[in-house]
């Protein structure tokens, strides 16, 4: 996989050169670029930003440097990338969408700041390339760098190889729309707290039911409105215990 980030603080993606997404790339299975938006700029203060049309709080970042960046990351010869903006503003990034944006071959960050990005670059890429505004959660960040930063961790992590024992996706939280269940070691006993018996029985049946029921549990203590998203062939409302 290919990407691209376009910032005014590339600075903020140093690390990225470290741990599992600095291994997927010295291996190849990820190719990343980072890049500044200033490099586009033409004037003597390399100026990205500049007053919003109908009044209104802060700056909004011009379109001209945006429009040259994305054209220069954007091959004529090869299949458009998928762009991405974060925006408080944008669609929620979820584990679903994580999973769609790893099977993508080229993915394009536009990192905003001040008050976002000019809607017109927007407007202008989409018609070359699919766009797609995404938001990490209802708060509201200084700029889009830490969002690249979450949303690039969490694809890369589905790309092949990345992960060493591939069985951990299929128990994480969210693969299968549940929180997950609790996780031990050794030692047995620590400070007074015993680990779960179930987990030292060696009964993998056993134990599969209880981290499915632990999960369901959690889900429904923490976070009811997945329990609601699931398929109604994959809960019966009976498995939680009142
Ligand atoms: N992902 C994500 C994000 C972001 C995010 C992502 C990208 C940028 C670029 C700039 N900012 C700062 C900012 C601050 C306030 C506003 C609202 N203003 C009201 C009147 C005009 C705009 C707009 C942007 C960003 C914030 N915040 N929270 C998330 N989950």
């Amino acid at each position: 996989m290919r990407v691209d980030v376009v910032s005014i603080f590339p600075e903020y993606f140093a690390p990225l050169e470290l741990s599992l997404i600095g291994r997927a790339r010295a291996n190849g299975v990820l190719q990343l670029g980072v890049h500044d938006l200033r490099t586009w700029t033409h004037d003597v203060h390399r100026t990205v930003d500049d007053t919003p049309y109908g009044g209104g709080p802060g700056m909004v970042m011009r379109p001209e440097p945006w429009g040259e960046a994305l054209d220069a990351l954007t091959p004529a010869e090869a299949p458009p990338p998928r762009l991405l903006v974060p925006s408080p503003a944008g669609a929620p990034f979820t584990q679903a969408m994580a999973y769609e944006l790893a099977a993508e071959p080229h993915l394009l960050f536009a990192c905003g700041r001040y008050e976002g990005i000019d809607q017109r670059v927007l407007e202008h890429a989409a018609t070359r390339m699919p766009v797609t505004e995404v938001s990490l959660g209802d708060y509201v960040l200084f700029g889009g760098e830490v969002a690249v930063l979450v949303i690039l961790e969490a694809v890369t992590r589905l790309l092949p190889g990345v992960l060493g024992n591939a069985g951990s996706l299929d128990e994480e939280s969210h693969a299968h729309g549940l929180l997950e269940a609790p996780i031990y070691t050794k030692p047995p006993s620590w400070r007074g707290h015993d680990v779960p018996e179930v987990l030292r029985s060696g009964d993998h049946g056993k134990i599969a039911r209880w981290r499915r029921e632990e999960g369901l549990l959690r889900t429904a203590a923490r976070r009811p409105d997945l329990l609601d998203a699931l398929p109604a062939d994959q809960l019966d409302k009976r498995d939680i215990a009142a």
